[in-house]
């Protein structure tokens, strides 16, 4: 059993505290954000995560998790904060890594480990961490540990890959590893991979979603290949997928979420390389004006029409919104195709007094947040002149296309994700268009 403390009690943080918690370690949580704090301390977790709010409140009932108010000395420090796109620099935005490693510097202990577990570039837990971490007068070569061990949990399955993945370890020396190896076997049932430093985990986690950007990219330019045949890509790719060496990913509105689209751009920092990579990060942000022509060809002209689009969530089944498809498609109907490039979040509801061409009305079930603006689906489709899919949450297979039809000024749907059975929805008399 070792003390832990958490930096950052977000997505990845809170499962990964509750997890080392209900595994036995004595874990505290910290996090800047005072309303987090106050919620998580009665018993809201907040976050949509399937197992989440149990997971939490047994190891804050048996007391093995803390939410603390100030940094506090630990055997272990784990740092899961945000670590966003700085859009306008085309940077990592490192201060809140910078800001945690101030914050653990003057509890750091000779023998305490250190571990980053924030996806960064390659190169910066040893060019932003360690140098503040040994202001406190000890080194990194010796005296404390210092590693990093990429998460890689699929948000919707977060508890289940927290034990089941493998995880990728990076010590800046070999005790570091193998302190920061210890702590892991106690919870990770997949194996746990030693890499011969921080930059080879942080380069390593890069190119995992790289891949998976790159190869939705792929999807996504088929879809817009078989569209210009007429032929239906989604049967087209599950046809080709049967053979043994294939295995296309699924087409849909864009790559969203904290991960994907910035990932890559972090793999670029120290490398003009990126060609490949950076075509499919243009083809994904692109799919977002795709889902406009196929509006257009359903209604010919966006200017005074309302479009209802289903989903702020950046993917099924979840409330993230950050990057979101969804709500890029919201701010092109409003604004025109550069105001979603590049993808940064800000919502529907900043063009409130704006004089809009398009009507647009947001709903999502999965997602409660006040500053978007969003509708119940009653709202969102009345007198709608289309209705554009772009999130698969399941409540969206079972909507309900006859009713539907009755409420809205014309029955048009574009499907961006393949989640509906487009043949009701013809069924009930709607011109359909699928991504
Ligand atoms: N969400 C995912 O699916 C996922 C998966 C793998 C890796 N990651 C990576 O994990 C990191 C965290 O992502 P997230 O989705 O959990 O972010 P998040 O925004 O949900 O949570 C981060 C938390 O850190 C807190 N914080 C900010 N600065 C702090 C500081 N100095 N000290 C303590 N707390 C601080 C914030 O208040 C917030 O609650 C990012 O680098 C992300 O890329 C995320
Ligand atoms: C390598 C990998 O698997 N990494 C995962 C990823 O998590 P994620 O939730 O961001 O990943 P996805 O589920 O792939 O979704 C991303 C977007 O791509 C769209 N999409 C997806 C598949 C498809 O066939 N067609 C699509 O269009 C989807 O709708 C959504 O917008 O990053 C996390 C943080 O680093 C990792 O921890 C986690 O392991």
């Amino acid at each position: 059993m070792s003390t832990v403390c958490v930096h950052g009690l977000g997505y990845i943080g809170l499962p990964t505290a509750a997890m080392l918690a209900n595994s036995g370690h004595d874990v505290r949580g910290y996090d800047v954000d005072d309303e987090l704090v106050a919620s998580l301390r009665d018993g809201d977790v907040g976050l949509d995560e399937p197992g989440l709010a149990d997971f939490v409140a047994r190891a804050l009932d048996d007391g093995s998790l803390t939410i603390v108010d100030e940094v506090r000395p630990a055997e272990y420090h784990l740092v899961c904060v945000p670590t966003p796109f700085d859009a306008a620099e085309r940077r990592a935005d490192l201060a809140y890594v910078r800001a945690a490693s101030r914050a653990i510097r003057p509890v750091l202990r000779e023998g305490d480990t250190v571990v980053l577990e924030s996806t960064v570039p390659p190169g910066a837990t040893r060019s932003q961490m360690r140098p503040i971490l040994e202001e406190s007068g000890l080194s990194a070569d010796g005296d404390f540990g210092l590693a990093h061990c990429p998460e890689t949990v699929l948000p919707g399955n977060i508890i289940a890959e927290l034990r089941a993945n493998d995880r990728i370890v990076g010590g800046m020396t070999d005790a570091a590893t193998a302190s920061s190896v210890a702590l892991y076997e106690s919870f990770v049932d997949g194996e746990i991979r030693v890499t011969d430093g921080p930059t080879t985990a942080e380069f390593v986690k890069l190119i995992q979603n790289t891949a998976r950007d790159v190869n939705v990219g792929l999807a996504n330019e088929i879809a817009r290949i078989a569209h210009d045949y007429g032929i239906d890509s989604r049967e087209a790719i599950e046809m080709a997928n049967g053979h043994p060496r294939v295995d296309i990913l699924r087409p849909g509105p864009g790559v969203g979420g904290h991960c994907l689209p910035i990932d890559p751009w972090f793999l670029g920092e120290g490398s003009d390389a990126l060609d490949l990579i950076s075509t499919a990060r243009r083809v994904n942000d692109g799919m977002v004006g795709f889902v406009v022509e196929l509006l257009r060809e359903l209604v010919s002209e966006l200017h005074g029409k309302r479009i209802a689009v289903l989903g702020a969530a950046y993917k099924g089944n979840v409330d993230d919104t950050r990057m979101s498809p969804g709500l890029a498609l919201a701010r092109e109907l409003q604004h025109g195709p550069e105001a979603t490039a590049p993808a940064t979040d800000g919502g529907v509801s900043e063009a409130k007094n704006v004089s809009r061409a398009t009507s647009v009305a947001v709903h999502d079930p999965h997602v409660a947040d006040a500053t978007l603006d969003l509708r119940d689906l009653g709202d969102a489709t009345r007198d709608a002149d289309a209705i554009a899919v772009v999130t698969d949450h399941d409540e969206f297979a079972d909507l309900d296309p006859v009713e539907l039809a009755g409420r809205m000024a014309e029955p048009n749907v574009v499907d961006a994700t393949g989640i509906l059975e487009l043949d009701r929805w013809r069924d009930a008399g709607f011109s359909v268009r699928r991504v």
